[in-house]
């Protein structure tokens, strides 16, 4: 890591991070900070950009503009060092097929420190894949097993996985989440994306939801569910119009149903719930903490449904209904 970063114990830096791709912007000024010793999970729609990062992170790609740093270093000048400091499995994990697994291991093995066959040859037993047996023949299960051992080998500082549990059985799933966990707690980091938005809940500690080439949530898991709250407020008619929340409540997103109201805020507070239950024409206010899948919906979809024109009925009542 750099000074700069060791200081504030961060991994990965990216700042002000654009893409474009001709017909296809697909990161539109991002910044991001990864903590050491943190499981980081990047939440986004297919197509979002999220194996565009990844490939950024990791060298695969310029991006158009902006600064990164992945363990104090550029990952274009200084992208063989990065790929030997850092474990990374694709979402389509590109393995020798005429090799069997044990030779996969020895070969990989040539570009890393000693005690990397042992490690290779534990993890392999341990997901109990026959050695002798040619890739080409591996369930993709097996493959992904087999791509995940020759990541962890060399204990690297920083594990980069896109979608790393697709393949996966439920049992084995579990048992890698709890190894990640682990990972982190022992002081390695690990970035991963993902759309399994209940796993995502059950191992990262910051999760970062992008939309439109920018990160629309980045936080701690914990303070993004205490900070986001579902409301859903009770009309006496379908028509009354709410006035905009007072700051800091900031709507995600908003959907009416009949009399009701259901909104995602942020910073929602009981004075403003107070401040809600005053007004005319309403008839009672509920709120509870938001679940990550709930934050992802509003964050991508909810933020269209934000932007879109008014309905005629939404518009009406905007004009035969006073505030109050
Ligand atoms: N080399 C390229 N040239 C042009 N467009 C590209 C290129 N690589 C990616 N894209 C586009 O960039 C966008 C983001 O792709 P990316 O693979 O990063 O998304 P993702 O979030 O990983 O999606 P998914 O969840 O479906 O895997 C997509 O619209 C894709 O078509």
């Amino acid at each position: 890591m750099s000074q700069q970063d060791h200081d504030r114990n961060e991994v990965i830096v990216a700042t002000d991070l654009e893409m474009r791709f001709p017909r296809c912007d697909v990161l539109n000024g991002l910044d991001m900070h990864v903590r050491s010793g943190s499981v980081f999970a990047l939440l986004g729609e297919n197509g979002a950009g999220k194996t565009t990062m990844i490939r950024i992170l990791t060298g695969f790609l310029k991006p158009t503009s902006g600064n990164v740093r992945v363990c104090g270093l550029n990952p274009i000048d200084d992208a063989l060092e990065i790929r030997r400091r850092i474990g990374y499995v694709s979402d389509a994990p590109a393995l020798y097929d005429w090799m069997t697994v044990a030779e996969i291991g020895w070969f990989t093995a040539s570009f890393y420190p000693k005690g990397f066959v042992e490690t290779y040859q534990a993890l392999i037993s341990d997901y109990e894949i026959p050695e002798h047996r040619k890739m080409k023949v591996l369930s993709k299960g097996q493959r992904a097993k087999v791509a995940l051992s020759l990541a962890l080998a060399h204990d690297p500082e920083l594990l980069i996985l896109d979608e790393p549990t697709s393949g996966l059985d439920p049992l084995v799933r579990r048992q890698f989440l709890e190894s990640m966990v682990d990972r982190a707690s022992a002081g390695r980091t690990v970035f991963l994306s993902s759309h399994q938005i209940s796993e995502v809940e059950r191992v990262a500690d910051t999760v970062a939801i992008m939309h439109e080439g920018k990160f629309r949530l980045c936080g701690e898991l914990a303070d993004l569910k205490d900070s986001i709250s579902e409301v859903t407020i009770n009309l006496d008619d379908p028509l009354v119009s709410i006035p905009s929340l007072p700051r800091p409540a900031e709507v995600l997103s908003e959907e009416t149903e009949g009399r009701q109201r259901r909104m995602i805020v942020k910073g929602f507070s009981p004075e403003i719930c107070n401040e809600i239950v005053a007004r005319n024409g309403v008839n009672g206010v509920r709120d509870r903490a938001a679940s990550l899948e709930e934050l992802f919906v509003a964050c991508t979809r909810g933020i269209a449904a934000l932007r879109s024109e008014p309905s005629p009925e939404q518009s009406l009542a905007a004009e035969v209904v006073e505030p109050s």
